[in-house]
């Protein structure tokens, strides 16, 4: 039931454990919708090219703190693009000098911009037992590929035929399963022990597939893992309101322009950035859970990663339904945001 009587709420400053800035016009444009509510974000490396080395992450860093808007409080946390030739040595120099978080996998043709990702899994062996001796975390796109594997099954697919045999090889490896879309998902990762979460986005928690496909289809609803039967997404919802420290949120928010997106073949991905915190509240509000909201959003994901939570606070009020663009504009074209469907009643503070 919805907590009627509460209508302010602070919180530590909340950190996006994945996220897209892309780069050049983009990541101007998007930076900001970020920076403006969250302390730091997982950058996801998927750019054309990709960010592999250590010197790639390293310069994109720089690229990104360069796009800031001024007086910014907000920390870009890297991570690099596995692929079958990442040399070990150099994963290990990027986070013994900071340069980057974590490792991010994606099965070569899963996504947007995965083409470089990884085919032969046993290749990555060597990579992944240095990340296991360093304590260093692969966030994981977990998706096959296989033609004959439908699309609505990949993530299930993906944890008994790779994750799982993968996690037995390397148990010491510390895995973050990246925006998980099914209830097989949550299950797993209710029932590891240790070395295993899953970040859960803001829009897997609203919408289901019907969102996307009854009544026309919406390529703003589209994004990669698809979103699933109500069931799942009701699964979602009980892991990201139950405090559980195994979940925490990666918004995977994914701009691209309204012309990639809108067809014969649109782009993937959802952009969520500029409204998440006021979605999230939203939905923990109705779930009568806002007291849980702050474990998701600010605690549970630094204490994963081996970092402190911010220190520094957000307040969030309940009011009037907000207003917020329907689009943002950038050089690139117009990124439409996510529209939830529903009136948004809290307001982030500033
Ligand atoms: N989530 C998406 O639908 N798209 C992401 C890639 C990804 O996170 O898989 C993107 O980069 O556009
Ligand atoms: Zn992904
Ligand atoms: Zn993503």
């Amino acid at each position: 039931m919805p907590d009627k009587n509460m209508t302010s709420l602070t919180i530590r400053r909340p950190d996006d454990w994945h996220l897209h800035l892309r780069d050049g016009a983009m990541l101007r444009a998007v930076l900001p919708e970020t920076s403006r509510h969250f302390g730091r974000a997982i950058i996801m490396p998927n750019l054309v090219p990709p960010v592999v080395t250590t010197a790639d992450a390293a310069a994109y860093r720089d690229r990104i703190i360069g796009a800031l808007p001024d007086g910014a409080d907000f920390t870009p946390l890297m991570t690099l693009y596995l692929t079958e030739d990442t040399d070990p040595a150099d994963v290990k120099r990027a986070y013994e000098t900071g340069v980057a978080q974590a490792v991010k996998l994606y099965p070569a043709g899963a996504t947007t911009n995965s083409a470089s990702g990884v085919r032969d899994f046993e290749k990555i062996r060597p990579v992944l037992e240095q990340m296991a001796e360093i304590g260093m975390p692969l966030c994981v796109h977990g998706e096959v590929t296989d033609n004959d594997i439908d699309i609505f099954d990949r993530e299930a697919v993906f944890i008994d035929r790779i994750l799982k045999p993968l996690r037995k090889k390397v148990p010491d490896l510390k895995v973050v399963m990246e925006h998980v879309t099914t209830k097989d998902a949550v299950d797993y990762v209710r029932d590891s022990h240790k070395n295993l979460a899953a970040t859960i986005t803001t829009h897997h928690l609203i919408i289901n597939r019907n969102h996307i496909l009854a009544g026309g289809i919406k390529p703003h609803f589209y994004c990669l893992p698809v979103a699933k039967r109500e069931l799942h997404r009701v699964a979602l919802v009980q892991a990201a309101i139950s405090g559980d420290k195994r979940f925490f949120l990666g918004t995977d928010s994914a701009p691209h322009t309204d012309p990639a997106k809108l067809q014969p073949c649109g782009c993937a991905g959802i952009f969520t950035a500029p409204n998440t915190m006021s979605c999230l509240a939203e939905v923990f509000d109705v779930a009568g859970k806002l007291t849980k909201l702050e474990a998701f959003t600010s605690l549970n994901g630094p204490a994963y990663y081996g970092l402190a939570p911010n220190e520094t606070t957000i307040t969030l009020t309940k009011g009037d339904p907000i207003a917020y663009p329907a689009q943002i504009t950038t050089a690139d074209g117009p990124v439409t945001v996510f529209d939830p469907g529903f009136d948004l009643h809290w307001r982030v503070e500033t």
